[in-house]
């Protein structure tokens, strides 16, 4: 297939290199002028992968037009603004697949549900979601991830044509539960920091099954299904982001503690927000999103959050 891949950071340069490596015509599409793309035009190499010499980078998005398969992977909440961009060069007839993790805050909507709202309806779309680092695939460690489609067809083609000995796919089966806990997952990823900062690791395992708990509550409450919440999109994702030294995330939440500053991507700082105005319309209990937003937006300790969160009425383990 001919594929292009949006977003030549971290992420969406792994994309690229892997699609190419399992035999793909791929193009990775950048900014000029943006760090991570000259860093690429320059050589070839972001010190995390090193790209094929015919893995094409382009700075011409009208070169979409060419590909079967356009996957981005920005920062979520700038996806609307690539989606209203693929619109205005007339994208039809495409399969557009995010590889991205969050949820929009001034909408409260998943992803999938941008690129539908936006792109001409002859597209379709699909989420490729779950757990796995760059710096792992690259050194040839396997993992297991999904790609979730309310399409049954793209489904099928995408996986067909994407799987291999690094990367084992799953068919998703609740593109609603899959988005909603990917999303999730880099809250817990920052609450997890937060404790490695406080040097209260050993909490991480309460922190690990009631936060399952909660996003199963937010996934239901979304017309998804609960049982997501323990699938490869959220809980099978918690070693990359609850442990792994390369969480952003956990990074972020970390430094946070720490009052140190962290200035790559955490999205669960976007996330967070966004399912605090959703759980505040739907009336929802959210008790480890609440803490962790209270701490980024509203100046709260982590200290003090963890006691608030100790003193809440007890409660049936999985109400
Ligand atoms: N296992 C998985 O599924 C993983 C998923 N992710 C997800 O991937 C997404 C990206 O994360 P990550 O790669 O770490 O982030 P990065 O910040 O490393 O990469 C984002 C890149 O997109 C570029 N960019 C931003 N806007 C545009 C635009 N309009 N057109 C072209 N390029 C643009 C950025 O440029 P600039 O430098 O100017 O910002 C940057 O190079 C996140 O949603 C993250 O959650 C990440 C890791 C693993
Ligand atoms: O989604 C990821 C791993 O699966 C990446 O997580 P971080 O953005 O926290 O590094």
């Amino acid at each position: 297939m001919k594929i292009m891949v949006i977003g030549p950071g971290r992420w969406g340069s792994f994309i690229a290199w892997y699609l190419k490596k399992i035999g793909h015509e791929v193009l990775l599409y950048g900014l000029n002028g943006t760090e991570d793309f000259e860093n690429f035009k320059k050589s070839r190499s972001n010190g995390i992968i090193t790209l094929q010499d015919d893995l094409e980078l382009t700075d011409d998005i009208t070169r979409a037009k060419e590909c079967d398969v356009i996957h981005v992977s920005i920062n979520a909440q700038g996806f609307r603004n690539v989606c209203e961009e693929l619109k205005s060069i007339g994208i039809k007839n495409k399969i557009i697949v995010t590889n991205m993790k969050g949820i929009e805050i001034s909408t409260g909507k998943r992803l999938s549900e941008v690129c539908k709202e936006i792109m001409d309806g002859s597209n379709k779309v699909a989420a490729w979601i779950g757990p796995g680092h760059p710096q792992e695939f690259y050194r040839n460690v396997p993992n297991c991830m999904v790609i979730d489609s309310e399409d049954e067809d793209v489904k099928e083609l995408l996986i067909e044509n994407y799987s291999s000995d690094l990367i084992r796919f799953y068919y998703g089966q609740d593109l609603i539960g899959n988005e909603i806990g990917a999303a999730y997952k880099n809250v817990i990823g920052i609450a997890a920091g937060m404790l490695d900062g406080m040097k209260i690791s050993s909490l991480k395992g309460a922190l690990m099954s009631r936060g399952c708990r909660e996003v199963a509550r937010f996934i239901k409450a979304s017309g998804g299904k609960e049982l997501s919440a323990y699938g490869l999109c959220h809980l099978g994702d918690y070693e990359a982001t609850v442990f792994s030294q390369y969480s952003h995330n956990r990074m972020f939440g970390e430094m946070y503690a720490k009052s140190e500053k962290y200035d790559k991507l955490a999205e669960g700082y976007y996330t967070v927000k966004a399912i605090k105005l959703q759980a505040d319309k739907m009336n929802l209990d959210l008790p480890i999103n609440n803490a962790v937003y209270k701490v980024l937006y509203e100046n709260s300790k982590c200290e003090e959050e963890i006691d608030k969160l100790f003193s809440r009425s007890l409660k049936k383990e999985f109400y």
